[in-house]
């Protein structure tokens, strides 16, 4: 049995970041996660005036519910979507001019639904070159609050960021949701709230947020669940056995329901209070799974597909097109370099597993971190899988190779 010590969650420590900041008092968040995405997060508040301060397993972060610190800031939000989308309604809620960027592909990436939200409740926020993309500048006055319609079918982060700053505001937000993916995620935030002291009413697709802000604590940061879907693919995949502590049933993040899908295939899962633990069976049968909730775990099954015994087919993951890379064409592309026969549709992939095994050849990475980790899987059972690009697993885990080298010693086979 291995037991394996995952990197704390990008998710939590975002929403962390940000709620301490945002908080009367000074938080510290126990085991942070160390990555990209989240020490551009922390390097944006500094940018915006915030105190952060670093020992190797807590940070500790300076609350100020007033906003920023400083009248002006042009703040790099690197390649992290949580960053760029949730840092602007940060700085919208002080006073002071604010300029967000971000790296070419997070600039592709759509915004707009959040941008219109934030101008319905009069925020003065111009896009500089494309509307409804990075770059943009926010000429903050503070938000006075009230009712906003949200579209929240392309990414569940509008929402999020929303219901984040509505504490912030003077009256109180009232957000009503025409459509939704990524659900978990925004349990996730309204669970994040209650901890830091605010509580979400639901009244259907309306969520209710009160005025008067958010209290300082101490936090423990889980250990990230879509990262852990590797570890656990791995075990299913190879007939090994792998145990995630600080993944049970406890855990805020819905990326842990990955394992359930490898359940349905055959693995034999057991989760309590300390974690999960994942064991292959030997068997890997095919599927059909919607992974609207969980689509950062769809690389993640796409990659492993090849060794089930029937067609894998993953459905609405159409909003998986527009995140570090189009990751279904992604998938489809690597896929067909080992020899696999898939195919691709709007918001869903098939992968056909056939008589011939996978060959190795070097992946194309994108840039992206997922597509790296999960065809790092693939490679534990096809020899001579390779990467052009393998460091940009530094988004969310810049030890992954180191990590999952140990783990393939310790595998079957
Ligand atoms: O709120 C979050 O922390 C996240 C929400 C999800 O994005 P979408 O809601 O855009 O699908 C997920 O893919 C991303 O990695 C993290
Ligand atoms: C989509 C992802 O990240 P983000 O949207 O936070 O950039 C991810 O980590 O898979």
């Amino acid at each position: 049995m291995t037991v394996v010590d995952i990197p704390g969650s990008k998710s939590v420590t975002a929403r962390a970041l940000f709620l301490a900041a945002a908080a009367d008092g000074v938080t510290t968040l126990r085991r942070p996660l160390r990555s990209d995405d989240t020490e551009g997060f922390a390097e944006g508040l500094t940018r915006l005036g915030y105190r952060v301060g670093k020992t190797p397993d807590a940070w500790q972060i300076d609350g100020r519910p007033q906003g920023p610190a400083v009248a002006e800031a042009d703040v790099y939000c690197r390649d992290g979507a949580t960053t760029a989308r949730f840092l602007p309604t940060l700085a919208a809620a002080g006073h002071g001019s604010f300029r967000f960027d971000a790296s070419p592909q997070m600039r592709r990436r759509p915004l707009g639904p959040l941008s219109r939200a934030l101008r319905d409740l009069g925020v003065d926020l111009r896009h500089e070159e494309a509307e409804g993309h990075h770059p943009l500048r926010i000429e903050a006055s503070g938000v006075e609050g009230g009712e906003v319609v949200l579209d929240a079918g392309q990414s569940s982060q509008y929402l999020t960021a929303l219901l984040l700053l509505g504490p912030l505001t003077r009256k109180g937000l009232r957000i009503r949701v025409t459509d939704l993916v990524s659900a978990p995620y925004v349990e996730i935030t309204v669970a994040m709230m209650r901890t830091f002291g605010v509580e979400v009413r639901r009244e259907g697709t309306v969520y209710v947020v009160p005025p008067g802000g958010y209290t300082a604590t101490i936090y423990d940061i889980e250990p990230d669940a879509s990262t852990a879907s590797y570890f656990f693919a791995a075990a299913a995949a190879t007939g090994g056995e792998v145990t995630v502590p600080g993944l049970g049933t406890g855990a805020l993040q819905g990326d842990l329901g990955f394992v359930d899908v490898l359940r349905r295939m055959g693995a034999e899962v057991t989760t309590d209070a300390q974690g999960t633990r994942v064991r292959g069976t030997g068997e890997l049968r095919g599927l059909t799974v919607n992974m609207r909730d969980i689509s950062d775990t769809m690389p993640t099954l796409a990659a492993i597909a090849p060794f089930a015994s029937g067609p894998v087919r993953i459905e609405d993951v159409g909003n998986t097109r527009v995140k570090e890379c189009d990751r279904l064409e992604a998938c489809a592309e690597n896929l067909r370099r080992l020899g696999v026969e898939v195919a691709t549709g709007p918001d869903w992939i098939e992968i056909r597993p056939g008589s011939e095994a996978p060959v190795g050849a070097e992946i194309k990475s994108y840039g992206d971190h997922r597509v790296v980790m999960s065809f790092a899987v693939t490679g534990l059972r096809v020899p001579g899988i390779s990467f052009d690009d393998p460091g940009c697993v530094r988004k969310t885990f810049p030890g992954f190779h180191e990590a999952f080298g140990a783990l393939r010693g310790q595998l079957p086979g």
